[in-house]
């Protein structure tokens, strides 16, 4: 029998990693594929796992795997349209990766995700079950959105956010976005070439850059998805490099240090699975604004928040709903499991605990979000901290 993998690792800290490819870097300007981008990304996966990583690629291409095979010089805009095509694509795409990885002996597996899969509690346990079992069977999972079957409105859309949330539940400890640029900018470096770029991003909250609308011709989301990525990452205790997909062994490089690309400081992360998957994989239905004292109560006393201290609600939301709390000015400083519907909560709002039967006419929780539902949001609570220009040292 052959000695496990992780067991041959000698002074490498083992640790989980997360590695999502776009588009741009998966084809070249002629809309072929990247073969030789594809193959470095495949042997330095591989090398990882034959270290004793736990490794997991997030990879985009479906669509534009699909366009190619299909002969089509454009991302198609209808939601049928690239539901069709990435059916196409989706195949072909594993087909290459599973030639590829088959030659360094690295057995991979398809697992494709909808958004529902990540908001009801068991279906995302059940893929965390998963990954586990892929990751003690020494396999590196391949994960991209089921784009065939995503219903518009609970699309993830791009995949920059896909493997934050994958990155998140299987809490791992770094977070890689290979891109088309090396890095991020103060700007989109295509428009700006005095763009600056930034190495360092120890507090998201404090980030004033243009990111542009868009991305590159076949990437979507451009910047936004990706600094929306950090968000969930960093909150999750996560690690995040953005870095340059046509380099795939600078993964190797910044792990053992070197200052490449744009790294993202992680966040104290909430310490409980549960609460990670409060605050990420949920899509809030509501909001509700508190007064200071409330805010106070939650965010420093760490209390519940009780129906005295909102001030105001929004949305349409149902009992066990997530919602967002914030302060009056709308700053995000919470999110949480609520206790009571829309209406109820329009009726109870500003008043005691001890009035919730009265009003409503039957007995119900005395907390509007009990504090074991309740994630708080570190970007409201960072001090002011800023970018770093290429030369500068931050760590
Ligand atoms: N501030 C910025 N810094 C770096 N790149 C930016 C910035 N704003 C916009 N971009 C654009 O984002 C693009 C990468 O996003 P995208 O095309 O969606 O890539 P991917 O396919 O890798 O997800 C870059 O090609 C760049 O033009
Ligand atoms: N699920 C889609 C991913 C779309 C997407 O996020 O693309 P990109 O911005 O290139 O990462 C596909 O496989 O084409």
């Amino acid at each position: 029998m052959s000695i496990p993998l992780a067991a041959k690792a000698q002074s490498v800290k083992l640790q989980t990693i997360v590695v999502k490819i776009g588009t741009s870097s998966l084809t070249q300007t002629d809309n072929q594929l990247a073969l030789s981008v594809l193959a470095r990304l495949v042997e330095t996966l591989s090398h990882l796992q034959r270290q004793g990583h736990r490794v997991i690629l997030v990879s985009s291409g479906a669509v534009g795997v699909g366009c190619v095979r299909l002969g089509l010089r454009e991302r198609p805009k209808s939601i049928e349209q690239k539901q069709a095509v990435a059916a196409v694509g989706q195949g072909r795409l594993m087909r290459i990766y599973d030639d590829l990885f088959t030659v360094l002996n690295q057995p991979i597996a398809q697992v494709l995700l909808t958004r529902s899969d990540l908001i009801q509690r068991s279906r995302y346990v059940n893929s965390y079950h998963t990954f586990r079992q892929l990751f003690k069977l020494n396999v590196i999972p391949i994960v991209n959105e089921n784009d065939t079957v995503a219903v518009d409105e609970l699309k993830f859309g791009d995949n920059d956010t896909l493997s934050a949330l994958v990155a998140s539940l299987v809490g791992a400890d770094w977070l890689f976005l290979l891109t088309d640029v090396d890095r991020l900018y103060s700007a989109d470096p295509r428009a700006n070439p005095d763009a600056e770029p930034i190495t360092w991003v120890q507090h998201l909250g404090d980030l004033n850059i243009d990111v542009g609308d868009r991305g590159s011709a076949w990437g979507t989301g451009g910047m936004i998805t990706k600094l929306e990525a950090a968000r969930i990452a960093t909150n999750s205790g996560i690690r995040m490099a953005i870095t340059n997909g046509q380099a795939p062994d600078n993964i190797l490089k910044i792990l053992t240090g070197e200052p490449l690309g744009t790294q993202f400081a992680p966040q104290p992360k909430p310490n409980n699975a549960r609460k990670r998957w409060i605050a990420n994989g949920l899509r809030p239905s509501g909001r509700l604004y508190l007064d200071p004292g409330a805010v106070q109560a939650i965010g420093q006393d760490g209390k519940s928040l009780l129906p005295a201290g909102i001030a105001m609600i929004e949305g349409t939301f149902q009992s066990q709903d997530a919602v967002v709390l914030c302060d009056l000015n709308g700053q995000e400083i919470a999110r949480g499991l609520v206790n009571y519907n829309h209406h109820e909560l329009q009726q109870i709002r500003g008043r005691r605990s001890s009035e919730i039967s009265m009003i409503l006419g039957y007995d119900g929780a005395d907390t509007v979000v009990h504090r074991d539902n309740l994630v708080l949001n570190p970007d409201s609570l960072s001090p002011k901290l800023n970018l770093v220009a290429e030369d500068d040292e931050a760590r």
